[in-house]
């Protein structure tokens, strides 16, 4: 299926558009008249120049206010009409979108409005051109597909067809039954189909359309059941994407045209129109690798959370600490960057590793080179929109290695190697086979990794949700909104049902603040006063939280005797939910990573975002 991008969605110039579309797999474009005024090519430039990137001109717009109005003024129209039809033909384009006229020279009559379009479509005939004509949601008299394709059957030229876009239609907020009448359009009536989604917002539908619009998925529409009904009408054009979202139109166009393209393809699969290789849920993370260009920092905070030095790559500056089921690698191999410490990648567990990197990489995610020596245990990996490093791997338990590393392990800590609940297919190759064990003594712990919480740049947020939701195949929650004292901190959360992979996306206030730009690993344990205090006993330094905080969690909840001195003597954070209740608590920051220690009890679900205010104002006062 031929898809397409509407050049307005992308940012720059016209010619950077075009190879954004082109680089990301695009078919085609819509070509918008303005980057085409804006543009130094010549229209037979620009055709040349499409061509030379396999990308069809599908559709030139917008004609605008033509139709439904005093024939002296449709004279006029018809005028400027012919002039961009003969512009569209040195372009290579053959379809114009004409918008439903909301000029206050447009009357309501449906018969004038057939009569005009129809002379149109004769004109556009000519030069052999077919009209679009597509209800916007604002249009003056007509405004709903069902009445653009009224006044097109009325005309009866075998030109004109309605362009269909999902914005005006479902922005109107359409009952199911609504979308029924698509099924009455024959496909070949409709020339042209746009698609857009869009968040659920109560506003003016016209700011909403310039403003807020994005790709499938990102945004609130059912977009996969629209697909539905216009491909059982028998429409087999083009799949165009028309996005005017006033974050993509800054951001850089080579990124947003594969966040686009990908959405189309996840728009296919979800309406039964094209497959992809399943999605593989991950099953927990095997590991999260900070990269340091100084390791002591990043240890010693290690150290005093209960982590032990449990092994050493056998070919490369990396080791792996192990705290209970938590595992961090601290790879020294980094040149040392400005932003020193940060967390590069993440391990996780795979039931098919190989499987998850197909789907990967038909979504259009970078496939990474396999970093390993001749004797590394192959790692299928690829990149996250933020540049994440993400490792598909197998972690076999003791019963399924039989090396002399789980053996060694569990001599040394004296626990039982077949408490891990999985065992990975023998099989596949461990990763853990590319680590030589050392003997330190590990403290046998329920711990393990919570969660992983990654700030992501300003312009990635939905695209990096849509990415863990359809490649990962993780489940997004809901989006919160919350005003930290910097500006406002969006967050959202996708996770494994059962919640054995957890990552709390979030795009931070002010852009260059590294604050808000660390990353952190939450480390899940059973008691995390405990915990605490044992990381400030062994020397580590908690995030201290103001006395107010506690304050109003003593106006808020009623806490057992002495609790909420604990809380507040080690900088604990209170949340519940419906199911439970979450303590958590911060570590100071190193580089661009701190932790977190968690506990939830009773099946809480959240990240105890409500205290992310507190927590961010906290580091910024640490900072000063
Ligand atoms: O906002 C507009 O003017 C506009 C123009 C062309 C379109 O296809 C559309 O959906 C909206
Ligand atoms: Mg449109």
């Amino acid at each position: 299926m031929h898809t397409s991008i509407a050049t307005v969605s992308l940012s720059g110039s016209l010619t950077e558009k075009l190879a954004a579309a082109a680089r990301a797999g695009f078919g085609g474009v819509e070509i918008f008249e303005n980057d085409l005024l804006a543009s130094p090519l010549t229209p037979e430039e620009i055709r040349a120049r499409c061509a030379d990137l396999g990308l069809s001109v599908d559709l030139y717009q917008p004609l605008r206010d033509i139709e439904a109005v005093p024939d002296h003024v449709f004279a006029r129209n018809l005028r400027r009409a012919r002039h961009k039809f003969a512009l569209m033909n040195r372009l290579g384009a053959d379809t114009v979108l004409v918008c439903s006229s909301v000029s206050p020279d447009a009357v309501d009559d449906d018969s004038l409005a057939a009569r005009q379009l129809s002379q149109l479509a004769d004109s556009a005939h000519e030069f052999g051109i077919r009209v679009a004509y597509e209800a916007l949601a604002w249009g003056r008299h007509v405004n709903t597909y069902d009445h653009a394709w009224r006044i097109v059957e009325a005309a009866g030229h075998p030109a004109l067809g309605v362009c269909l876009d999902s914005f005006h239609i479902l922005s109107r907020g359409s009952e199911p039954e609504d979308l029924e009448g698509i099924a009455d359009i024959p496909g070949e009536k409709i020339f042209f189909l746009q698609l857009a989604d869009a968040p659920l917002l109560a506003m003016d539908v016209l700011q909403w359309s310039r403003h807020h619009r994005c790709f499938p998925g990102q945004g609130g529409f059912d977009l996969a059941g629209l697909l539905r009904h216009v491909l059982a009408a028998g429409y087999r054009g083009p799949l165009s994407l028309e996005v005017f979202n006033d974050v993509f139109r800054q951001a850089d166009a080579g990124s947003t045209a594969v966040d686009a393209h990908r959405s189309l393809l996840l728009l296919r699969e979800a309406a039964g129109a094209g497959a992809l290789p399943p999605a593989v849920v991950p099953t927990g993370v095997a590991f999260a690798e900070l990269l340091t260009p100084d390791a002591e920092p990043v240890t010693g905070l290690l150290t005093a959370l209960g982590f032990t030095r449990a092994a050493r790559h056998r070919g490369k500056p990396v080791d792996l600490w192990q705290w209970g089921e938590a595992r961090i690698l601290v790879n020294t191999a980094a040149t040392a960057r400005r932003d020193g410490t940060r967390l590069a990648a993440i391990g996780l567990e795979s039931p098919d590793p190989a499987g998850a990197a197909r789907r990967a990489e038909a979504l259009l995610a970078p496939v990474l080179p396999r970093r390993r020596g001749p004797e590394d245990a192959p790692l299928d990996a690829v990149a996250a929109p933020d540049g994440t490093e993400l490792f598909f791997c197998a972690t076999a338990t003791a019963t399924a290695t039989a090396t002399a590393t789980a053996t060694a392990t569990a001599t040394a800590t004296g626990a039982s190697a077949t408490a891990s609940a999985t065992v990975a297919d023998p099989e596949l190759p461990d990763w853990r086979a590319d680590f030589t064990d050392l003997p330190d003594t590990a403290v046998p712990s329920a711990t393990r990794i919570d969660h992983l919480a990654l700030t992501q740049p300003w312009h990635h947020f939905d695209e990096a949700t849509l990415f863990h939701r359809s490649v990962l195949g993780l489940t997004a929650q809901e989006s919160v909104d919350l005003a930290d004292p910097y500006g406002l901190l969006r967050s959202r959360a996708v996770a494994a049902g059962d919640g054995s992979v957890r990552i709390a996306l979030s795009v931070g206030a002010a852009p260059g603040d590294d604050t808000v730009h660390a990353q952190h690993i939450a480390l899940a344990t059973d008691d995390v006063m405990a915990a605490a205090r044992r990381f400030r006993d062994a020397g580590g330094r908690l995030l201290p939280v103001p006395a107010n905080y506690y304050d109003d969690l003593a106006a808020r909840y009623e806490f057992a005797d002495g609790e909420l001195d604990t809380y507040r003597e080690l900088g604990i954070l209170y949340d519940h939910d419906a199911h439970g209740a979450f303590r958590h608590c911060y570590t100071e920051i190193v580089g661009r990573v701190f932790f977190e220690l968690v506990q939830r009890d009773g099946g809480y679900q959240g990240y105890g975002a409500a205290n992310a205010p507190v927590r961010l104002a906290a580091q910024q006062a640490g900072r000063r």
